[in-house]
């Protein structure tokens, strides 16, 4: 079976790495930053960064419009942490302004974790995300959870007890779309990306 062709919006964020990680499971991506390049992808991955920044920059490369019609269309997603808050039907603790594209219902609280965990990693067992029971190394960094999860939302991983906000949802799947609160791509670990190549793949 040839590859398939990942997208990675390009806008702002840790860009370089998903590129890195779809390239590492033998699969073509390219950055994404124009309409017209939404037609040659087969699947697409929003990256962390800033969601407001992002956003604002979607809209003034008239790409929000196109990418929420897209989505809507059945292109498969993922997005990590920014990313998951682009794809939520509702942001709490939004930016004035802030919509997101949508796609996911879903309620998602933007940097919930607060100040005094900022940032920090934990040990998921998820095998439902990554595919098989070893723990994933889950990297956090002024991360959203999710506080609510509507019709059709797979939950993938929680938090787990004995750590910072124990039993929080930081995974999800809706069909076609997933997303997470934290960042696989800065450990190295491909498997949360093989299992969003899978669904771009339709074996998901
Ligand atoms: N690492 C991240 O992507 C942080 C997300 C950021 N706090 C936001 O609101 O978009």
């Amino acid at each position: 079976m040839t590859g398939r062709t990942i997208g990675v919006l390009a806008l702002q964020g840790d860009v370089a790495e998903h590129v890195r990680a779809v390239e590492a499971l033998g699969e073509t991506a390219v950055p994404v930053r124009r309409e017209r390049e939404l037609a040659r992808i087969d699947g697409l991955i929003l990256p962390g960064g800033e969601s407001s920044t992002i956003e604002k920059l979607l809209r003034r490369l008239e790409l929000f419009a196109p990418l929420r019609d897209a989505l809507r269309g059945g292109l498969p997603a993922y997005g990590s942490c920014a990313g998951m808050i682009l794809l939520a039907e509702e942001i709490q603790d939004a930016i004035t302004g802030q919509t997101g594209l949508g796609g996911i219902p879903m309620t998602v609280r933007r940097n919930a974790f607060g100040r005094q965990v900022d940032s920090f990693e934990a040990d998921l067992v998820a095998p439902a995300l990554t595919g098989d029971p070893a723990p994933i190394r889950a990297v956090f960094i002024r991360a959203p959870w999710v506080e609510r999860v509507g019709e059709g939302v797979e939950v993938l991983a929680r938090l787990p007890d004995g750590g910072p906000a124990a039993g929080r949802i930081v995974a999800i799947r809706a069909g076609v779309l997933m997303a997470t609160s934290f960042h696989p791509e800065v450990s190295g670990d491909l498997r949360v990306h093989r299992e969003f190549a899978r669904l771009v793949r339709g074996v998901g």
